[in-house]
């Protein structure tokens, strides 16, 4: 059964009413579904089962503390890229040890502790960071354990702005370089190589660039083997694509199973780190119709959910699912452009959507457990949406609807005279 489904009439998530629940949380409200995380995490983990693996998933997709709890628990490691995501994963019961740091630009603050929570790898973006990180864990008196990720120049075939593996992004450093880094590296008294990793970008459709990356990758492994630089796991980053409209991404099988082909019988150990494909379908964010307002030639839907709480459509022109929580008869379908109160243009959820609504309707957005409440922001001083889990029958509030006092907390006016 889908996590998510119409019954009598109505949107269920797992087996509670969708109404009841944004009734009870109010609106908006971001939706997870825990058997919907453990169901997309199990495809990684039972398709890797009998290899050497670690499914570390993607912090930033999702990091409510229930959802890491949930996955946790299922066996994830995870893939962080601040410090604050680390202490978000170790408040959630998860493990240092199965838990890799990436990212461009880690201070030697966020990598002193990492060290000091014996992270499981440090994965290296620049020449630069392994000679900090070298005199970090030196001062430490420790080994850090690093792989280099690589950027291998592939186009990921998907929006410019997620993209993350071609020579003009930021990411990584190029074949050429990483040689380079690896050599250094070996030389390092406090640096222990582990691995190799690339993260090529998000939302791919597509088999063939995680192909053609990972056998750019395999040649540098077995280049560096040549030269006695034997690494322990090869991290192939996440990406793997959702279906959002009509895209029709490959099944977490069939992603896994091209890159067991490709791997053969090598003995590394293989790391994953998936974001969205386990996050973004066990999620829906609730929100009401406050007002509708047509003119002579465009239909708006003012809903209470906004750019500020969900900046996908915004931001990429994504496009995400719209649907009625209780589909009604009694009103004609037309084409409305659903958007939010935030002071711009660009405030819009979906446009041109036919759709059966009225004033006080929830709406429901699909799709929207990974890169949503992450994402959120208080722009126009709103408070951000509640999370709420459902759990079969029961349902448990992830976190509590941001208040203004909660955002006038951490701010001060000048001192009296000043
Ligand atoms: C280094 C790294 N790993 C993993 C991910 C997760 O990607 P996705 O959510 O597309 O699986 C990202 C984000 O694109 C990333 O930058
Ligand atoms: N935030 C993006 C994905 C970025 C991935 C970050 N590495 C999205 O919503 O699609």
């Amino acid at each position: 059964m889908e996590h998510f489904h119409y019954q009598q009439g109505e949107l269920f998530a797992e087996g509670l009413a969708a109404a009841a629940i944004a009734e009870r949380f109010g609106t908006p409200c971001y939706l997870y579904s825990r058997a919907a995380l453990e169901r997309s995490l199990d495809e990684y983990l039972d398709a890797l089962a009998d290899r050497p693996h670690l499914v570390c998933y993607a912090v930033k997709a999702n990091s409510s503390l229930a959802v890491l709890d949930i996955l946790a628990r299922r066996g994830a490691g995870f893939d962080i890229v601040s410090i604050g995501e680390l202490e978000r994963v170790i408040a959630a019961g998860g493990d240092p040890a199965k838990t890799v740091f990436s990212g461009v630009g880690k201070t030697a603050a966020e990598m002193a502790r990492a060290l000091e929570h014996g992270i499981r790898c440090f994965n290296l973006e620049s020449a630069a960071e392994l000679e900090v990180l070298n005199r970090v864990a030196g001062e430490l008196g420790r080994q850090a354990p690093v792989s280099v990720r690589v950027n291998p120049d592939v186009d990921a075939r998907t929006h410019p702005y997620i993209s993350t593996g071609l020579k003009e992004n930021k990411f990584g450093v190029t074949v050429d370089e990483a040689l380079r880094v690896y050599r250094r590296a070996a030389q390092l008294p406090h640096i222990s190589v582990q691995g190799l990793d690339c993260h090529i970008g998000s939302q791919l459709t597509e088999l063939s660039p995680f192909v053609d990356a990972l056998r750019r990758l395999l040649a540098l492994v077995d280049q560096l083997a040549a030269e006695g630089i034997a690494l322990r796991h090869l991290d192939l980053g996440g990406g793997l694509g959702v279906r959002y409209r009509d895209e029709q991404p490959p099944s977490v099988a069939d992603y896994i199973g091209a890159i067991r082909e490709q791997l053969g019988s090598r003995e590394l150990e293989l790391v994953l780190e998936p974001g969205r494909s386990i996050a973004a379908n066990a999620g829906i964010l609730l929100t009401r119709v406050e007002y509708t307002k047509q003119t002579p030639d465009h239909n708006f839907a003012l809903v209470d959910a906004g750019m500020n709480d969900l900046i996908r459509p915004a931001l990429y022109q994504a496009w995400m699912d719209i649907r009625p929580v209780v589909p009604r008869t009694d009103t004609e379908t037309q084409a409305w452009d659903v958007v939010g109160p935030v002071c711009e243009t660009a405030d819009f959820l979906g446009k041109q959507r036919e759709l059966a609504l009225a004033a006080g309707d929830l709406l429901a957005v699909f799709g929207a457990g990974a890169y949503g409440f992450v994402m959120s922001s208080n722009y126009n001083s709103r408070g951000r949406a509640a999370e709420v889990v459902v759990d079969g029958e029961q349902v448990h509030l992830a976190r509590e609807r941001e208040t203004i006092e909660d955002q006038l907390r951490l701010e001060h006016r000048l001192p009296a005279g000043a």
